[in-house]
């Protein structure tokens, strides 16, 4: 386990390419995997919650080669996996445990899912729940309604599904193991969450409808190969975004982003703080819109965050928290209690953090509230293991006076590998 130290810099200057995003990079392994013929996918993210999926897919008899940032993926139609040899393991990734799982309820063979101590706390019954109304035979071994998990065969029926939450872990569950029902089957979302999985299915010769907040699967689509260009994240490109709204002096020049609609929350929220951001290069690849994002340092004022933009920007809520902290006036975030099922309780994490390194910021159930202005010292903090806390408390140490120490900071590696070399480069 790794620990970095970091000191304030005089601002941030320059270009970058940030990499791959994450939940495109999953998706895209997976239904290259049940296509019929060969996949290319370029810019694919080498994070290691990706290489989780990889492995679980390779496992079950897929041609996967990944050559620097390039994957082909030589698959055999819907219905060739393989019974694996072992438990499938899919590391610390949400995404890959629960959207894998609906994948494994229409498979002919019995399979057994787990991942590290993080994944075991992350709750398993918002999958559990509607892929048994389904008719799959998948069980929290433990019965905890966490992994580890066995999803044993059986015959699917189509469901119309009303979540509570608006997930796409959910979602994308049950709309991949509707692939395998008799009938049509639908999720129906209290708010809309990413749609990558509709947008891939699409891609790929399937058909997923969309109506509002409701996502309808066909089943048994005939995926075919396809050449897939992963846009840079948006979740990673947030902390430069955030890195150069609060650091005097700075402009950087974010390149060739993914700004999916149901993805640029940050965008709408960074502006309504009156941050300096616009697009440039705005683009569609393979049906995802990407642009780049030129930021440049600004006066913010504090917003309230709340409602149906939460989906929209929930990995990027940490990093909001530390931009609200050099905004003038208060930011409150609610109704974000997701963020305590996280990798870590991200509500307590972050609020812990930041408070260590003198920020005024309280802890609600379903949020934050943060009073902006405070002056910011060095401490020495936690990721808990947790990306999304390391990479967020890395820029609120860029205007804090003295060394800020972050243990356990090689947990970047999960969604940025090379982060703190990409901050370094832009740095002054
Ligand atoms: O579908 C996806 O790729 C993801 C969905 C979100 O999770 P939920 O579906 O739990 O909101 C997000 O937090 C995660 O990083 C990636
Ligand atoms: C929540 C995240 O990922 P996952 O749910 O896939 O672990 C994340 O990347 O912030």
């Amino acid at each position: 386990m790794k620990k970095i130290e970091l000191e304030a810099v005089k601002s941030l200057k320059g270009e970058i390419n940030i990499p791959g995003d994450k939940s495109i990079s999953h998706r895209a392994i997976m239904l290259g995997s049940l296509a019929q013929g060969e996949s290319h996918i370029s810019n694919f993210l080498t994070g290691e919650d990706c290489l989780s999926t990889i492995d679980c897919f390779r496992k079950m008899g897929v041609d996967i080669h990944l050559s620097d940032k390039n994957v082909s993926i030589k698959g055999n139609g819907l219905h060739s996996l393989k019974k694996p040899s072992s438990l499938l393991y899919t590391g610390n990734s949400g995404t890959t445990t629960r959207i894998i799982s609906g994948i494994l309820s229409g498979q002919d063979f019995e399979t057994q899912l787990n991942g590290d101590a993080s994944i075991m706390k992350r709750p398993m019954s918002r999958i559990i729940k509607p892929l048994k109304m389904m008719n799959a035979r998948i069980e929290s071994q433990l019965n905890n309604d966490c992994t580890p998990l066995t999803i044993r065969p059986s015959n699917l029926k189509s469901i119309d599904y009303v979540s509570k939450i608006a997930s796409a872990q959910v979602k994308s569950c049950i709309l991949l193991a509707g692939m395998y029902a008799e009938g049509k089957t639908s999720v129906t979302e209290p708010y809309l969450s990413r749609n990558h999985t509709e947008i891939m299915v699409n891609f790929f010769g399937g058909k997923i409808e969309t109506e509002g907040t409701k996502s309808i699967i066909t089943p048994e689509p005939i995926l075919e190969a396809r050449d897939i260009i992963i846009p840079g994240d948006i979740s990673s490109a947030a902390y430069f975004i955030a890195a150069a709204l609060i650091t005097p002096g700075s402009e950087v020049l974010i390149k060739n982003v993914g700004i999916n609609p149901t993805r640029d929350g940050i965008l709408t929220v960074c502006k309504k703080m009156g941050g300096n951001i616009e697009l440039l290069n705005v683009n569609t690849k393979n049906g995802e819109k990407t642009a780049d994002i030129l930021v440049k340092y600004s006066d913010l004022r504090g917003v309230t965050i709340e409602g149906d933009i939460i989906p929209l920007l929930i990995d990027e809520l940490t990093i909001i928290a530390v931009i609200a902290m050099f905004a003038k006036g208060t930011t409150i975030i609610k109704d974000a209690a997701e963020l305590r099922v996280k990798e870590s309780d991200r509500i307590k994490t972050i609020t812990t953090n930041l408070s260590k390194m003198g920020a005024n910021i309280t802890e609600t159930d379903d949020g934050m509230i943060i009073e902006g202005g405070s002056k910011l010292y060095g401490a020495e903090t936690e990721s808990f293991n947790d990306h999304r806390i390391a990479m967020s408390i890395a820029i609120a140490s860029l205007n804090a006076k003295g060394k800020t120490i972050i243990n356990n900071s090689d947990c970047v590696d999960i969604s940025y590998p090379g982060f703190f070399e990409d901050l370094k480069k832009l740095s002054l």
